[in-house]
């Protein structure tokens, strides 16, 4: 009788539509087959049937789950989803890493950053991780631990994309992080999303987490200023800016900015004035704009910038930092940087002369303001005017960079623009700037900032030597080979009367080794008033002079005059290269 050998006959046997089916469809197919039937005597063909019920059952099951997950989820669960350029995605983040929920997870994003770094890049390191080596000596060694310091950052976790439950005031609340295409202007990038979601139809919970997340990140900030400054979002196009938070820097105490007291004063009861919640009821009752401009003008160094920063801190204002000068901004892109501002805020445009401004407007029949011939400002009106083109770039026409006078006005103080905030334009050339600039309204307030008077000298010396008194003596004690002090018979008399431990408590200077009082201070803060002309300097060179003697005010004194005549010399070179 003649047997069929099985192998050969499957072999030579034309294969079913349905497996050939099968072996397109799952590759190696065919592989496992014949690796069934040669060792196992598994005949596939013959279970075909089984397998698809038991393959159709599991997809169904799959789908059926799904729309039950579904359903569940949209019926039974809260959530709240967080979008990775809105702050709160910051604050999220924060809390989590904070809350130690990716200990418990297993699979977790290890970063320095808890941000999305493309969006909040260049955040600040957190200043109570930093060692406590403040009276240490600038050695070697010191140097290089606080190189490795500043760069091993610390590291933080968050928990890696998929979903993580964990536990909140009693409730299991999910996690979920997931990764999108975002189709932005220059090409299509992925975008952190994240959700949390809780049981049940009440979203309290959830309300009550995001709120605890955006307090315990504020109150990382403190009473520090925060900056913010006007950037490409995301993918975004130079039209569509947004703020990005760059750094927060401890408040600078206004008594560090050495101003005439009266202009000082102004200022700053002008801004409380207008901050004061009443106010913004006043202007709206009147029909009048909530809104303040202030221009901070003088040369370079006098202390512009400086006052902002100490009025913002005083004042616990943000600084919102829009750069007009690189000739890439767009108009859109200022103007929606302006729609996105706070209620309280300060605005800070530094250099408004050199933004490409200074263009008289078309239609405008105010004297024309001169236009800016310096090397420095002829491409910044290149950028405001398109070529071939006379007055300022029309509105519409959003692609050439740079902002036209009329555009910037409407920005500033159009019916679209935003309430609330206090704009601050610093400029070194007031008179290169368009009367429409200035006119009141846009600019309430106007300070002059100059030359370093007699009574500003004798401020910026007693600002560096009286504050940080305690601090000269620590550095003078732990360097012994610094030269004895030279002071005054009223110096040692002070400074020996002063002589015990409340000394140094109080701000003054009790060594064995060299007697500095307040008196003292402010003796040789005049003797030094007394020897610098007035008008000549600007704060910020006075500045770096005495820094050159921060541990050795008497030193201050006695080298002035030749610092003078090196100063002599280099703007006679400076005022020669430049007549060249
Ligand atoms: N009036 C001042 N009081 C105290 N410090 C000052 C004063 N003016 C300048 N300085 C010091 O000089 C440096 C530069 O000051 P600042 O940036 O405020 O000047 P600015 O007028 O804004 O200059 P620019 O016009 O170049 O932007 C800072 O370190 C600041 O501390």
């Amino acid at each position: 009788m003649e047997t069929l050998n099985f192998n050969n006959a499957t072999a030579t046997m034309a294969p079913s539509p349905l497996m050939t089916m099968l072996e397109v469809s799952i590759p190696g197919f065919s592989l496992i087959q014949r690796f069934l039937s040669d060792y196992f005597n598994i005949d596939l063909s013959q279970y075909l049937g089984a397998l698809l019920l038991v393959a159709g059952f599991i997809t169904a099951s799959n789908y059926c789950w799904e729309r039950f997950r579904g359903s569940l989820n949209q019926y039974f669960t809260c959530s709240a989803e967080v979008r990775y350029n809105d702050e709160i995605y910051n604050y999220l983040m924060y809390w989590i890493s904070k809350e130690g929920l990716s200990k418990t997870s297993s699979h977790f994003v290890a970063g320095t950053q808890t941000k999305s770094s493309a969006v909040y890049g260049g955040d600040e390191t957190e200043d109570e991780d930093y060692p406590d080596v403040e009276d240490s000596e600038m050695t070697e060694e010191l140097a290089l631990s606080l190189k490795n310091w500043d760069r091993m950052k610390k590291i933080k976790f968050t928990p890696s994309t998929g979903t993580h439950n964990f536990r909140y005031k009693g409730h299991w609340l999910t996690f979920t992080r997931s990764q999108e295409k975002d189709q932005g202007f220059y090409g299509s990038t992925k975008t952190d999303e994240i959700s949390i979601s809780c049981y049940g139809r009440n979203p309290q919970i959830l309300k009550d987490l995001l709120q605890e997340a955006q307090v315990a990140y504020l109150e990382r900030d403190g009473n520090k200023t925060i900056i913010y400054r006007g950037g490409r979002g995301y993918g975004g196009s130079m039209d569509d800016l947004e703020w990005i938070r760059c750094m927060s820097r401890p408040p600078r105490n206004m008594d560090t900015v050495v101003l005439d007291e009266g202009q000082k004063a102004l200022v700053l009861n002008d801004m409380k004035e207008y901050l004061r919640p009443r106010t913004k009821k006043w202007y709206s009752n009147r029909g009048i704009p909530y809104r303040r401009g202030y221009l901070l003008h003088g040369p370079p160094g006098t202390g512009k910038t400086s006052l902002c920063f100490a009025l913002a801190g005083l004042l616990h204002l943000p600084i919102y930092v829009a750069g007009l000068n690189s000739g890439k901004v767009s108009e859109e892109g200022l103007a929606s940087l302006f729609r996105d501002l706070p209620e309280r805020c300060i605005v800070l445009l530094e250099d408004i002369d050199s933004a490409g401004l200074t263009m008289k407007r078309k239609d405008d029949e105010t004297p024309a303001v001169e236009e800016d011939k310096t090397d420095d400002n002829k491409d910044s009106n290149k950028a405001a005017v398109p070529s071939g083109q006379q007055g300022p770039a029309p509105a519409a026409d959003s692609n050439s960079k740079g902002v036209s006078l009329s555009g910037f006005l409407n920005i500033i103080d159009g019916v679209a623009s935003s309430e609330g905030r206090i704009l601050v334009m610093t400029t070194n050339h007031p008179d290169k700037l368009d009367a429409a600039l200035l006119r009141p309204g846009r600019v309430d307030l106007s300070i002059q900032f100059g030359y370093a008077s007699y009574d500003v000298l004798k401020g910026l010396f007693m600002a560096i030597y009286s504050t940080r008194g305690p601090e000269v003596a620590k550095m003078k004690a732990s360097k012994k080979s610094e030269p004895e002090m030279n002071g005054n018979a009223n110096g040692n008399a002070n400074g020996n009367a002063n002589g015990n431990a409340n000394g140094l408590a109080n701000g003054t200077v009790n060594e064995s080794n060299g007697v500095l009082t307040n008196e003292q201070v402010v003796a040789w803060a005049t003797k030094f008033a007394e020897l610098v002309p007035a008008d000549v300097y600007t704060p910020a060179e006075i500045q770096g002079y005495l820094l050159q003697h921060k541990t050795a005010p008497e030193n201050a004194i006695d080298e002035i005059g030749m610092w003078m005549d090196t100063m002599k010399k280099k703007k006679a070179t400076t005022a020669a290269l430049a007549s060249t």
